[in-house]
């Protein structure tokens, strides 16, 4: 029901979507106007591609699917020891972007798992650049563990227990070192127990080698190292990855998961079964609009810093088919960034991933071309293409304002009917998107700030992602791994809670979020003044679309001018950010726009 009604709703938007081609195509003004002519035809071309870009995205609501497990059926079905052998992957890279302790605890819940551990010894595999006593669950264990991480040394009673350990010698060097290998619980030799007499899983601790001419194929890398590691000890069917900042948050994920690897029906083509993504640290009215869904799978393809969507993109293509999971209680939690730099920057790494896709042989048009349906390949396309609205939403938020201030108008009028799809697509659109946060439980807030995110994710890190891609292509940068930091400084944090956005250093990408706010305020202010100075206010409908998007734009951007101008704390934004976007700005308010467009 509720599917037919959304696929009703959006023919509707479709035709608002072709009207506004329509008025576009009908309306072109005369060569002869010059500035207006180019801005009308930057505007067509943008919402020519919102358009098409607004048709992908039906491809994911288009025919929803919910998936529900039942694991009491599952054992009803197969007794415990005909359950498949699990074994989890633990990845980190960084013990200072990462702290130890955070990876340990990761380690330990998955550790927890209601699973039979005699039957799959499942191997929890730590890949850390640091030794740590992992196992050892004393009320000391932190300060020992950042001793470890502090001195660099192993203290030699653990020497002496984990000779593998004893490798980090002093000759070794982060990013020089062989392999280690250690075993830091065998469930095979002997029975581990907790204080409590629990049964434990195998524990292994692998540091993969690294040496500094070779390649380390980022976290692609890592899983593949521990994927060799798990076919030598227990080689185990069913393997599980986990990010480090990623705690398992419900004993019986393994069991759901097995529900549909196990399905009598569907589970020959199943290949992966992936949890959303969901943080733990966001707090009520999250100002970043988190959480960002994003995938955990296994099987791992190099060369991308997206290393999992390209891989079960392939898996996909050979056939296989995944299983999204979204039970009420979450399976896991993680740490969401908290701060806007570091927010952006992850997605400039998730959406130059994608971009780097869509414009490889493994593009989804290309691969999946007759092996995955058109919905599939629009869906990766989704994402695939984020990078490309960067230039269409900047345009957006620039040249109307812009022009709003120099009397060019570029809508319909007010009074005009062609005033109604415009106004028609728009509402449609964000009441929908209004609908489906509050069915995701976020409150009206929320939904607000992710506009904003979304806002500034598409002028900063799509734009740069794009800028990038195009960069590489021609060879003049490589694409890396940047880490998402997982330490946030005491006071920041408490900034974070009490809902302030977080700039504090210089960042290009600060500086194109302060110019647009600054010139749309600029551009309203000196605008609406204009018009009531020399035309009266009556004029102000042919300007009215305009003059509205300009105000929305600065109602949006209203923690950028806090930022920019109200705060003292060390979490606004750098005085050198505010004069270069001043320095950008100030010209166009001063020269005619005969000059620049
Ligand atoms: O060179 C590297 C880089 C990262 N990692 C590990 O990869 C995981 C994810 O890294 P993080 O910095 O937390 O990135 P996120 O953006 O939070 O991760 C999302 O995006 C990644 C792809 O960009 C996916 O691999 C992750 O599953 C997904 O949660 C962590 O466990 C890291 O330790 C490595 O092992 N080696
Ligand atoms: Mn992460």
């Amino acid at each position: 029901m509720a599917t037919h009604a959304y696929r009703l709703f959006a023919s509707t938007v479709l035709a608002g979507v072709l009207l506004v081609w329509l008025y576009r195509a009908t309306h072109v003004p005369s060569r002869s106007s010059g500035a207006r002519w180019w801005a009308w035809l930057g505007l067509s071309a943008a919402e020519l591609w919102f358009g098409f870009y607004w048709v992908l995205t039906l491809s994911v609501r288009w025919s929803p699917v919910y998936r529900r497990a039942f694991p009491d059926q599952l054992s009803r079905r197969y007794k415990e020891e005909q359950l498949p052998g699990v074994d989890i992957f633990v990845c980190t890279a960084d013990p200072t972007v990462e702290p130890p302790m955070l990876v340990i605890s990761t380690v330990l819940s998955v550790m927890a798992y209601d699973y039979p551990q005699e039957v799959c010894k499942a191997l929890a595999s730590i890949l850390q650049e640091v030794p740590s006593g992992a196992q050892e669950m004393h009320k000391d264990l932190t300060d020992r563990v950042n001793s470890v991480v502090n001195s660099g040394k192993i203290p030699d009673v653990s020497k002496y227990k984990l000779r593998g350990f004893s490798k980090w010698s002093e000759n070794t060097s982060f990013r020089d070192h062989p392999s280690i290998v250690q075993i830091l619980i065998d469930g095979n030799k002997r029975k581990a127990t907790d204080v409590d007499g629990n049964v434990l899983p195998t524990l292994v601790y692998l540091a993969r080698e690294k040496r500094p001419q070779e390649h380390r194929h980022f976290k692609a890398g890592s899983l593949n190292a521990l994927i060799r590691v798990s076919s030598v000890i227990s080689n185990s069917p069913v393997i599980m990855n986990v990010d480090c900042d990623m705690y398992s948050n419900n004993s019986g994920s393994i069991r759901d998961a097995l529900c549909f690897f196990q399905d009598e029906e569907q589970s020959q083509d199943i290949a992966f079964v992936q949890y959303p993504q969901n943080f733990e640290n966001v707090v009520h009215n999250d100002i970043y609009g988190n959480p960002i869904n994003s995938v955990n799978e296994k099987g791992v393809r190099y060369g991308c810093p997206l290393e999992d969507v390209i891989t079960g993109l392939q898996i996909q293509c050979r056939g296989w088919r995944s299983v999204y999971h979204n039970p009420p209680r979450k399976g896991f939690l993680g740490m969401a960034p908290t701060s806007l730099g570091q927010i952006l920057v992850q997605h400039k790494r998730w959406t130059e991933g994608f971009l780097q896709i869509s414009l490889s042989k493994y593009s989804p048009f290309l691969l999946g071309h007759r092996k995955i349906r058109l919905g599939l390949q629009m869906g990766y396309s989704v994402c695939g293409f984020w990078a490309l609205n960067s230039f269409p939403t900047l345009y957006y938020v620039t040249i109307p304002s812009l022009c709003f201030l120099n009397g060019i108008s570029l809508f319909p009028e007010i009074t005009s009917p062609w005033l109604v799809p415009f106004a028609y697509v728009v509402v449609a659109a964000y009441s929908c998107s209004l609908v489906e946060s509050r069915q995701c439980g976020d409150t009206a807030v929320e939904w607000w700030n992710a506009q904003r995110m979304w806002l500034f994710r598409r002028i900063t890190s799509y734009l740069l992602a794009a800028i990038d891609t195009i960069r590489r292509m021609l060879g003049i940068t490589e694409s890396g791994f940047t880490l998402t930091t997982k330490v946030t400084d005491s006071q920041a944090l408490e900034r974070y809670k009490k809902g302030m956005m977080e700039f504090g250093s210089f960042s290009a990408m600060f500086v194109i979020i302060a110019t647009v706010a600054l010139l749309n305020l600029a551009c309203m202010m000196l605008g609406v003044a204009k018009v009531l100075l020399h035309k009266g206010a009556m004029s102000l409908g042919a300007m009215f679309v305009q003059a509205v998007l300009c105000a929305l734009i600065v109602a949006i951007n209203f923690p950028v001018y806090e930022a920019l101008f109200l705060r003292k704390d060390s979490g606004g934004l750098p005085a050198s950010v505010s004069l270069i976007s001043l320095c950008i700005v100030m010209p166009f308010c001063i020269l005619p726009t005969n000059l620049y467009l």
